[in-house]
């Protein structure tokens, strides 16, 4: 291992170079006309993987992305597979990652041009992307060129799936990932799944995710006067879309952060004292959540609390409003039609459906308190389970053992507030442990304005996913 992490470090202006290239492909799923640049992507993905020598790789078609309001179908990016390795006597993982991203744009308040990969002095590489995820997905790329360039034999079979809609919604993958999952299918023979796509907790102790919330995303439109109207000649003549949007969604959650739809905890699972103790020795505090955020707005400053806040209570946050006039002016306008954007995590044991049906219920009976003319629709974008794992697997001691050798410390074992649907689709499909192995830290920014991937996390983590695949090699399944 040590000539291979010395091929780590020592090619470090390499791999922050192809960072900078990667970042520079503004592979925003999220924006309509973006999605070429997704596609650009995946092919960049692929020709590395081909010059490594990856077998199989292939540049898989899931169809087209199902779109609202008669828009026109638009072709999903494909899903990149590839193979590494064949060799019967090893064990073969199949490492996740996504490389699309989130929508960023300089006026939301970054400090530079995001899709510009900025390495700054003390040492965060900035840019979209870089810690979510194409940092994480390329480090399983770099961690193989290390071993070719120090001469030393990969000691796994290695199966890469990198989608390009998972800030999305990840449409079509569970179909691709049941279907392969057959026997004869791109999938079958994978021992253990593991997944770089989240953050420690904080920002000095590295950790192991065993846990993740599930995502459910509404879409609240509501629609009255057929066109735009001028606040002056037509406000206090008629009802006013903006006017009942915010009022239902102001029902939805108060301001400490409870959901306020009727019966929506009814099957969170209830807190066991094995847990309440597993809180005690995590290493976090208040001043994380405050340094991650720069400002002083926890709910609490409990530790057990914003943990289970965090990890394995259900929230739900407001997003945006649609068709809203939210430029900079003062336009005195009434708008005809509006879409209000929330999502609620859920947890173990909350079903989707059951959460759609709630919340439909409740805002068709808050509407009806308004005695308004105008007509509300409200509709599940796309939901995703929870996950958990466990943690009582040769997986999870492999990596446990990997980071203890690049860190010098035993992991925390987290849950996480974030989601990852296909995670439980690949623990299921496969019927394989899945772990998540974090790159980077707790305060990178993802989904933010200036997210940001620690040079030192991006150099370690592509070391502790080359020292992991070894501890794979040399675990023993029994
Ligand atoms: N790094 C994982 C991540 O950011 N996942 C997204 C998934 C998602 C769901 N809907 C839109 N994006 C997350 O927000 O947790
Ligand atoms: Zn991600
Ligand atoms: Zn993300």
């Amino acid at each position: 291992m040590e000539a291979v992490k010395n091929a780590v470090h020592e090619n470090a202006t390499l791999w922050i170079a192809r960072l900078a290239e990667a970042v520079a492909i503004p592979s925003v799923s999220g924006e309509r006309e973006r999605r070429p640049e997704v596609v650009r992507m995946g092919r960049w993905l692929v020709a590395h993987m081909q010059r490594l020598g990856f077998t199989d790789v292939v540049e898989r078609d899931i169809g087209e992305q199902t779109v609202a309001d008669g828009a026109a179908p638009l072709p999903l990016p494909p899903v990149v597979l590839g193979t590494y390795g064949t060799d019967p006597a090893k064990k073969t993982v199949l490492v996740y990652g996504h490389y699309d991203v989130q929508p960023a744009a300089k006026e939301d308040g970054w400090a530079t041009d995001p899709f510009q990969l900025v390495e700054q002095a003390d040492g965060r590489l900035v840019g979209r992307g870089a810690s979510d995820d194409k940092g994480p997905l390329m480090g399983w790329l770099w961690a193989i060129e290390a071993h070719q360039k120090a001469g030393v034999a990969l000691p796994v079979n290695l199966k890469c799936c990198f989608e390009g809609m998972e800030e999305s919604g990840s449409e079509g993958l569970d179909a691709l990932i049941a279907a392969e999952a057959q026997a004869g299918g791109y999938f079958d023979g994978v021992d253990a799944v593991c997944i770089s796509d989240n953050y420690w907790l904080g920002t000095t102790k590295p950790c192991l995710t065993y846990g993740l919330r599930g995502v459910s995303y509404f879409n609240l439109t509501v629609r009255g006067p057929a066109r735009d109207l001028h606040s002056g000649v037509f406000g206090g003549t008629v009802h006013e879309p903006m006017t009942d949007l915010v009022r239902l969604m102001s029902t939805l959650v108060d301001p400490q952060g409870k959901i306020l739809v009727p019966g929506i905890y009814d099957t969170v699972a209830p807190v066991t004292d094995a847990e309440r103790e597993l809180y005690k020795t995590i290493e976090f505090s208040v001043g994380d959540i405050n340094n991650a955020t720069g400002s002083e707005s926890a709910l609490t400053s409990d530790k057990a609390q914003l943990l289970m806040g965090r990890w394995r209570n259900p929230s739900l946050s407001l997003h945006g409003i649609e068709g809203a006039f939210a430029t900079p002016g003062s336009k005195t306008v009434i708008p005809a039609k509006v879409i209000g954007k929330f999502s609620i995590r859920t947890v173990p044991h909350q079903d989707p459906d059951e959460i759609t049906r709630l919340v439909k219920a409740h805002v068709a009976a808050e509407f009806a308190k308004l005695e308004s003319t105008n007509t509300i629709a409200v509709a599940c974008d796309h939901a995703g389970k929870s996950w958990v794992a466990d943690i009582n697997h040769w997986n999870f001691t492999a990596a446990i053992k990997a980071v203890k050798t690049v860190f010098g410390v035993t992991p925390d074992l987290t849950r996480e507030g974030g989601s990852i649907p296909v995670t439980l689709t690949f623990q299921e499909a496969l019927n394989k442990n899945v772990l998540l192995l974090p790159m980077g830290r707790g305060d990178d920014g993802a989904h933010s304005t200036n997210e940001k991937l620690d040079r030192d996390n991006y150099l370690r983590g592509i070391e502790l996913m080359a020292t992991y695949l070894h501890e794979i090699a040399a675990a023993s399944t029994a």
